[in-house]
């Protein structure tokens, strides 16, 4: 993986944006650790204001989508301000909340039912429940790991699931869903797009890097294994690129709100 902000590779940014920066390109940015930083309660998980305002920046510039394994309405509600498109659920709600079938949603609710049963009395296990999709979130307390792996044991009796480990949270989705490589997929279609630039830090961001080049410009925020070529160091770097692709299309270099200098 290599920095995406070392001077050294500079060109690359340079290259994938196309002469004059206006090749029809799609960004799209995962929500959780890429825009906002990771905080223990999900529902306390905001932009920085730089980063709000670059992103708003960024959105008049260029076609720009989050894509996140929230709920569709939940990210909309962090991010529906500024950025037009927003996929939720890990690529089901494409663009919009979609009407859950009813077999997903007795499915989905079964589990809930019996993960319930199998994680009673276990500290820190809290459900996140997103009709379509669950995430069962165990990070609370110190003791995690043992929850974690309270977490996987039950989740691995369940029948018919896509299971998706994340940060501090496994995330239980059917194993016929969309991922957010189709996602992304659909939206260059939708949006006239040759390519997007995609970054995420999670394992659910996988399956978009996973298209790879030409489609897909893969930007893996964070230390870890990834299938994506090119990286940011840490969260708190999304502002740096923000700015350059601001600094690509409108040729002029933004006022720095916060963040780190490169
Ligand atoms: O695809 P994403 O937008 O990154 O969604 C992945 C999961 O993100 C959220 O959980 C993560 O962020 C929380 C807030 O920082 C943190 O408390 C948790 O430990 C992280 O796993 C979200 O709550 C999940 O539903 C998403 O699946």
């Amino acid at each position: 993986m290599k920095d995406l902000l070392h001077p050294r590779h500079r060109a690359a940014l340079d290259r994938f944006l196309g002469e004059g920066a206006r090749r029809p390109v799609l960004l799209a940015f995962d929500y959780d650790g890429v825009l906002a930083p990771i905080v223990k309660d999900p529902a306390g998980a905001r932009m920085r204001p730089s980063t709000r305002t670059l992103l708003a920046r960024v959105a008049g510039l260029y076609p720009v989508a989050v894509v996140s394994g929230r709920a569709w309405r939940d990210t909309h509600r962090f991010v529906g301000d500024v950025v037009p498109t927003v996929v939720g659920n890990h690529g089901f709600e494409l663009g919009h909340p979609v009407p859950v079938p009813a077999r997903v949603l007795r499915t989905v609710r079964g589990w809930r039912r019996q993960l319930e049963a199998a994680l009673e009395g276990v500290p820190g296990v809290h459900f996140e429940d997103k009709r379509s999709t669950l995430a069962i979130h165990y990070g609370l307390t110190r003791s995690w790991r043992r929850s974690e792996h309270a977490v996987y044991e039950a989740a691995n009796q369940l029948a018919g699931t896509r299971l998706i480990p994340g940060k501090k949270v496994l995330n239980v989705l059917p194993h016929d869903f969309p991922s957010k490589g189709d996602a992304v997929r659909a939206l260059l279609a939708r949006l006239g797009c040759d390519a997007a630039l995609y970054a995420g830090d999670d394992v659910t961001d996988e399956d978009a890097f996973a298209v790879g080049e030409p489609l897909v410009f893969g930007v893996h925020v964070g230390s870890g294994r990834t299938l994506a070529p090119w990286c940011l160091r840490a969260q708190e770097d999304v502002d740096a690129l923000l700015e350059r692709l601001v600094e690509a299309r409108a040729g002029a270099r933004p006022r720095r709100a916060a963040g780190r200098a490169r």
